[in-house]
């Protein structure tokens, strides 16, 4: 008899159910409270309640927790610090969308070596996750794989949709049941389209395959994401963070009747993959706000210990302390400094208070 299916599958790896790693790295009712709060802050943001800026910052990828950890540490003094005008959201992705191919971030390949442990790469995740809630950071993360959600979603405060993936039913069906609120990147093409048919798909009631606690193939049935919004990261034609850009964007969400919140990624495309304009970027969208733009909630940066990046696959003792494998980002003395500059020049938004 000829064989018809799995000729092309080497291996099925058994994981650990959602339960069991749940079990193994519980949330504490302290980091669920956390959460909470987190969440809806973000989502007064979202809906104008609030008038702070919302900044998600952090590496573009975490591969050495120890690195990361050390990042956050810092990164929580200063959002300590400007905590009233900036709400700050860390930046903690797991898992990274490829144009082709290349590593596919810490849940895939933990050990960076091809041996793709993904349960202990599940674990590490979440491990990560509660040590940054306890140091008083929200979380927030690209949601990748359909089924990674039900293994760490209950610890992300905001997520993201990334570009490669806004267009697909797939994604828009299980942001739909997503906790929490949820930012759609435009296509990489810089088109808005995919973005708001996104936000209408993903803030309906679906149904669609996925995992349930304990791990077995379910049938998944959602309320609804309320709280999703757009995401400008530029694209193949360029930025699209002008004036000119954003009264686009506003315009076309208002014609699909959403909310008018739109969050800037000063990396990507809006930056030309150029990490170090990011803060001309960033100066831009705030003398926006100066100027009296209502529609822009926040931004984005891809930030590290170190500017750049460095070659990666290589030998993982080689690897430099604190700069990423994947897209270059700013340094920590930029970030800091940036953040400082970006908390006095949103003075005249609270003047009034
Ligand atoms: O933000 C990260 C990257 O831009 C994204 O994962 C695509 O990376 P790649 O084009 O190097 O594959
Ligand atoms: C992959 C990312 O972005 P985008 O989907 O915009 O390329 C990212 O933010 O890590």
């Amino acid at each position: 008899m000829h064989k018809t299916s799995d000729i092309n599958i080497i291996e099925i790896r058994a994981l650990p159910s959602p339960a069991q790693l749940m079990a193994a790295e519980p949330r504490t009712d302290t980091q669920s409270a956390f959460i909470a709060s987190a969440r809806e802050q973000i989502q007064k943001i979202i809906f104008a309640d609030d008038k702070r800026f919302l900044l998600v910052v952090g590496p573009c990828s975490i591969h050495d927790t120890a690195a990361s950890a050390d990042y956050a540490r810092r990164l929580a003094a200063l959002a300590r610090e400007v905590s009233g005008r900036v709400l700050i959201v860390m930046r903690v992705y797991f898992e990274k969308p490829r144009t082709t191919i290349g590593w596919k971030g810490l849940i895939m390949d933990p050990r960076l070596d091809g041996s793709h442990d993904i349960a202990a790469g599940l674990r590490m995740a979440r491990a990560f996750l509660r040590e940054i809630l306890d140091l008083g950071l929200p979380t927030a993360t690209e949601l990748l794989d359909p089924v990674t959600p039900q293994y760490i979603a209950d610890l992300i405060c905001w997520s993201a949709i990334g570009a490669r993936t806004t267009e697909s039913q797939t994604h828009r069906q299980m942001a739909s049941g997503l906790s929490m609120p949820l930012g759609f990147k435009n296509g990489t093409d810089g088109s808005l389209s995919a973005a708001i048919n996104a936000i209408k798909a993903g803030s309906q009631p679906q149904t669609f395959l996925g995992v349930n606690f304990d791990g077995h193939a379910s049938a998944v049935v959602t309320r609804g994401n309320p709280w999703c919004h757009i995401v400008l990261r530029g694209g193949s034609h360029g930025p699209n963070y002008s004036p000119e850009h954003i009264a686009e964007a506003e315009r076309v969400l208002a014609k699909a009747n959403l909310p008018r919140s739109i969050l800037i990624d000063c990396s990507h495309d809006n930056s030309a993959k150029q990490p170090g304009r990011q803060p001309e970027v960033l100066r831009e969208v705030v003398r926006q706000i100066n100027e009296g733009n209502t529609s822009i909630i926040g931004a984005m940066l891809e930030s590290n210990l170190l500017a750049g990046n460095q070659p990666f696959p290589q030998p993982r003792e080689k690897l430099k302390y604190g700069v990423s494998i994947t897209d270059g980002c700013i340094d920590w003395e930029t970030t800091e400094s940036l953040v400082r500059e970006l908390h006095a020049a949103l003075a005249p938004r609270f003047a009034q208070d």
